[in-house]
């Protein structure tokens, strides 16, 4: 009995406690998921990008501007990490000073002074949650060359559109990493919408003898971006590139001639050899429709960026949305810039190896290049017809 009664007391008192723990428990649970909740699931019942780019564009304070930026929805539409190599060129920076920029490739190297906020941009847009919605699937359009062309312009510009999704680095796919496989390939590509076109840029693709080949073994319907350049001007860009990593190098002069009185031309030296548009265009013939590719002037889209972005966004099919309206001309760079959203404080232009003064060459070897290149430029013009006016 006297147990059952020091039972009987223990018993509900025991009772009582694992109540009270049942219910703190509840409560903590409760709590945590409401927080939880608050904190995520307005993401995840708004999933329009756009929705989230216009909540950066309203904010007032620069705190939280910057703050906003890390969000996956401010951020400029790279996804994959940046790998400061050779080949993985640069994305946008920030004009600092008021020197005057001379274009001509007749100057002296300058330093243009633009302090490159490439790392910064590419940190934002490296963020795998960028786009949280939708599939990563293969590129339905490349820009494949050319090298010194204009590609990253192209690029950078054709991005704003919320239609497109691209991937910030030159994956090199097609020439260097083919073994790596298609997989590994859709895995670089950011997420994308049924409604968005993926793409990505690797301007050697176009002088690379299997690429044509292996695009077209990935889809015969891939469209296919060329921004063409004058070639004598974009092979001193070139040089001049190679010049500013190895300052040891023969001239221009010494590596564009095998034999420079006779005016024999070494097409061996990839400078020279990538100029020769109509030559690599043929091979790509052997696998795509001339429809599915568009030229791009690296010249107008200087002087004309809205113009080109114009053609450009006709050809993938989607809506004139990047206008006059997105450019400004920077006069610090020489070059047009993306004018910066409200809700930024970061002038868009590209990065400084991006217009750079060119190495001075004489004006008799500029003449003897343009003579060479000529009659690759008339079929060139014939096939596209267009002419690009180089000569
Ligand atoms: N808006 C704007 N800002 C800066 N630069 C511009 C722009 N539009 C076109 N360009 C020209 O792009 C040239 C570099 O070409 P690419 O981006 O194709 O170079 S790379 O092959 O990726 O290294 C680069 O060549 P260089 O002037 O010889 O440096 C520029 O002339």
């Amino acid at each position: 009995m006297a147990y059952r009664v020091i039972s009987s007391r223990i018993v509900p008192s025991s009772n009582k406690l694992s109540r009270r723990f049942i219910f703190i428990f509840t409560l903590s649970l409760s709590f945590t998921y409401l927080c939880y909740c608050v904190l995520f699931c307005s993401g995840t019942i708004m999933p329009n990008q756009r929705f989230g780019e216009n909540r950066c564009i309203h904010t007032k304070n620069p705190g939280s501007k910057r703050l906003l930026q890390k969000s996956p929805f401010c951020t400029l539409s790279a996804d994959t990490k940046v790998s400061l190599d050779e080949t993985a060129d640069v994305g946008l920076s920030r004009q600092e000073t008021s020197l005057t920029h001379n274009q001509s490739e007749h100057l002296a190297i300058q330093s243009v002074h633009a302090r490159s906020i490439d790392t910064v941009h590419y940190k934002l847009g490296n963020n795998s949650n960028a786009q949280k919605y939708g599939n990563k699937k293969l590129p339905n359009a490349l820009i494949v060359g050319v090298k010194k062309g204009g590609t990253r312009a192209v690029l950078e510009f054709i991005r704003i559109h919320p239609d497109v999704r691209a991937v910030g680095t030159e994956p090199h796919f097609f020439d260097r990493n083919y073994d790596k496989g298609l997989d590994w390939y859709r895995g670089l590509m950011p997420r994308t919408l049924d409604s968005q076109i993926t793409m990505e840029k690797t301007p050697s693709y176009f002088v690379t003898q299997e690429a044509p080949h292996r695009i077209a073994s990935m889809s015969r319907e891939t469209k296919l971006i060329v921004v063409v350049r004058n070639p004598v001007t974009r092979a001193i860009s070139d040089y001049t590139q190679t010049l500013s990593k190895k300052p040891d190098i023969p001239s221009f002069e010494e590596l564009a001639f095998k034999n420079r009185s006779q005016g024999m031309v070494d097409t061996s030296w990839n400078a020279i050899r990538i100029g020769m548009y109509i030559v690599h265009l043929e091979n790509w013939l052997q696998y795509f429709r001339l429809s599915q590719i568009h030229f791009v002037s690296g010249e107008r889209l200087i002087t004309d960026p809205a113009g080109e972005l114009g053609r450009v966004q006709d050809f993938l099919g989607l809506k004139r949305i990047i206008t006059d309206k997105h450019f400004y001309f920077n006069r610090t760079k020489g070059f047009p810039c993306l004018k910066k959203p409200e809700s930024s404080s970061l002038p868009r232009c590209l990065g400084k190896s991006k217009g750079r003064t060119h190495v001075q060459i004489d004006q008799d070897v500029i003449e003897q290049l343009r003579d060479f290149y000529r009659p690759f430029n008339v079929k060139f013009y014939e096939m596209v017809g267009h002419d690009f006016r180089w000569d």
